[in-house]
């Protein structure tokens, strides 16, 4: 039984989600994704949706086997429960694989770190960005 372990915000779901969270099932046979807390997010606006909404979405997703919720002070502690063979990382996630793979090695835990594909547009009009999401709800309804 391989474990994958995938990672990110979730706020609002897209077809980019889901290729992500596809294209990191299929290295595996069971995908854990850990949803990153509301106060943990520092790198871009606060998610619009709390963190329970955002985890029961993506645990609603038929590729998907579990969704956690982050812990608050310390991403390793839920994958040390986890004990994933592989982490996948999002196609432009600022995290350094290597940085990861380091400090797993230092506590121990026994894990591979890959990067997922990006998925492109199919049509004009597909939108696979939260960001761009809710800057046409605002241009389309403020
Ligand atoms: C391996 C890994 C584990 C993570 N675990 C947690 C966690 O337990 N709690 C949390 O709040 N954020 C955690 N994060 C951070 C977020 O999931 C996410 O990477 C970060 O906020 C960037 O989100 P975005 O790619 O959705 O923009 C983890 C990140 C990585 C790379
Ligand atoms: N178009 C896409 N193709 C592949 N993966 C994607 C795509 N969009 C998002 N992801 C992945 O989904 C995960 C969660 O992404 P996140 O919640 O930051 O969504 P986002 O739409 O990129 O958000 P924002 O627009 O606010 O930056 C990340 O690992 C990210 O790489």
């Amino acid at each position: 039984m391989r474990r994958v372990i995938a990672q990110g915000t979730f706020d609002i779901l897209h077809p980019g989600h889901v290729h992500y969270l596809s294209d990191a099932a299929s290295l595996g046979d069971e995908l854990h994704v850990i949803i990153a807390r509301g106060e943990n997010v520092t790198h871009k606006p606060t998610p619009i949706l709390d963190d329970r909404q955002r985890r029961d979405m993506v645990a609603a997703l038929d590729v998907v086997d579990e969704a956690h919720l982050g812990h608050a002070d310390d991403i390793f502690v839920p994958i040390e429960e986890i004990d994933p063979d592989v982490i996948v990382l999002g196609y432009d996630q600022h995290h350094d694989e290597a940085g990861i793979k380091a400090t797993l090695d230092a506590r121990g835990i026994d894990c591979e770190v890959t990067r997922a594909t990006p998925r492109e547009q199919r049509h004009d009009d597909e939108l696979l960005s939260t960001g761009r999401i809710i800057d046409r709800i605002v241009e389309r309804r403020c």
